[in-house]
């Protein structure tokens, strides 16, 4: 007698799988927003931080399911198309680069916005921004198949939900009216965009070049600006002739504050269980942001506020604190360089001991030794009851497997649960901002990498 024919499996096609992990993940944010009676925020309206439909968006199950939706949705789209078109799309992206970098200097957002929904035709954008007609077209066109920007009909765009985060929150004829000032008191969103359509990309663009040359300069930013070996971004910022780009620098880390995970800063450290009046030192505050969100958070802590960071930066902190909470008068700012000993010692202020000392995106900048050098000039002022908070991300590998032995698995937290199959376990493209990130940091030895800054 034959052997009897073995059962076929019905294997799930990957298509199919990514479809349920799409469909159920819809289904919960859509019981989300139905029982709060909230509509989901539009892809076609203006983004408006304040909705409270935005809000339940950082919800953790309508958030979790939002990631497996991008990251699923990617990766149908890496399924699907041609795998040579896919190539091309990558190796193409500096021209979405160079549109939104476009967008964002000739204030686009800000024209389309003081027209409304009903759109402006592209002469009239032209003549307001003072570029040619053709190269808006091909700008909000390109930008627009990206879902930045509508064109309502032929030639005549308006802002989306995407397009408007690039609002400076100032009428066009203000920002053309005094141009240093356009970045002054905004939310940092188009200055990060603008830092990177210029030190980033441009940068980036010469990184091909240090890769093929490993007996050259490996730095990118200083092949690409014709820096000198041994000046830091920090110190070509500081030339009088980068003014602009420093104070850009500022804001733009202020920006990063919404391309992050905005609420990290809250998960991850109790600032509530604080004593009333604790002193916080924010070294390396750049704005100084970080700390502001405490303060806004906690104001019946009355929190003592450092922000330490080089001089001229410093100004730009003051001038954002002035701007943004004008009231709170228990703020200082001090000029200091973290690679010396750090100035707030308990011995050196009897009574403001500082409690808590804040590196945000500060460690990621710097070779092991300086990284060394800031944490022990911390150790040092530090007193028995000080913490240190180290804002920064852990990078994932791709893969699923962990056998125990990474950098990761020794810091709790640091390990994430994978997605759930067959996403990429690091969630793909809902993750890819932290790879970026590390493509743009120089947290290495640059003598050992090649690297952007
Ligand atoms: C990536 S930014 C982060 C700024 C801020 N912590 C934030 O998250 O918005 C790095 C900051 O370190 C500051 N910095 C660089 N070198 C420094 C030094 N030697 N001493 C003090 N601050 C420095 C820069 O001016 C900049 O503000």
């Amino acid at each position: 007698m034959a052997a009897p024919r073995p059962k076929r499996r019905y294997l799930e096609s990957p298509l199919r799988a990514l479809l349920n992990i799409i469909s159920t993940s819809v289904d919960a944010i859509d019981a989300a927003y139905t029982s709060t009676n909230l509509p989901h925020p539009s892809l076609d309206a203006p983004y408006d931080p304040h909705a409270p439909g935005e809000a339940l968006r950082s919800v953790p199950r309508v958030a979790a399911a939002a990631k497996n939706i991008i990251g699923a949705a990617a990766q149908m789209i890496a399924e699907l198309e041609h795998p040579f078109q896919g190539v091309t799309s990558t190796a193409y992206a500096f021209h979405q680069a160079a549109a939104i970098s476009i967008a964002s200097q000739l204030d686009l957002s800000e024209i389309l916005h003081d027209a409304g929904p009903s759109g402006v035709a592209l002469d009239e954008i032209a003549s307001k921004s003072g570029a040619s007609e053709v190269l808006l077209a091909k700008v909000l066109r390109l930008l627009a198949t990206q879902h930045i920007f509508r064109e309502v009909k032929p030639g005549l765009f308006t802002n989306n939900r995407l397009s408007s985060t690039l609002s400076k929150g100032k009428p066009h004829y203000v920002l053309a009216r005094s141009p240093e000032e356009r970045l002054v008191g905004t939310s940092g969103r188009a200055a990060l965009i603008e830092f990177t359509g210029d030190e980033c990309f441009k940068a980036s663009a010469a990184l091909v070049d240090a890769a093929l040359d490993p007996k050259g300069e490996q730095i990118a930013l200083k092949r690409a600006f014709g820096i000198g070996p041994s000046e830091s971004l920090f110190q070509w910022h500081a030339r009088p002739e980068n003014k602009a780009r420093k104070e850009r620098f500022a804001c733009a880390m202020q920006g990063t504050t919404e391309s992050d995970n905005s609420e990290g800063l809250f998960q991850g450290f109790e600032w509530g269980s604080l004593p009333h009046g604790a002193s916080l030192v924010d070294v390396g505050s750049g704005t100084g942001g970080t700390l502001m969100r405490v303060v806004k958070r906690y104001p019946e802590h009355k929190f003592r506020i450092v922000n330490q960071d080089l001089d001229g930066v410093i100004e730009t902190a003051k001038r954002y604190w002035k701007t943004n909470l004008p009231t709170y008068d228990r703020v200082s700012f001090q000029t200091h360089d973290f690679l010396t000993p750090q100035p707030q010692t308990c011995a050196a202020t009897n009574y403001d001991k500082p409690r808590v000392f804040v590196l945000r995106h500060i460690m990621h900048n710097w070779p092991s030794a300086q990284a060394r050098a800031i944490l022990r000039h911390l150790r040092a002022a530090a007193g028995s009851e000080t913490q240190l908070v180290v804002l920064e991300s852990a990078l994932p590998v791709v893969c699923r497997e962990s056998d125990g032995t990474s950098d990761h698995d020794i810091v709790p937290g640091a390990v994430r649960p994978p997605a759930p199959r067959p996403l990429l376990a690091n969630g793909g493209r809902a993750s890819a901002s932290i790879y970026r990130m590390d493509m743009t940091v120089s947290k290495q030895d640059p003598s050992l990498h090649v690297n952007l800054f």
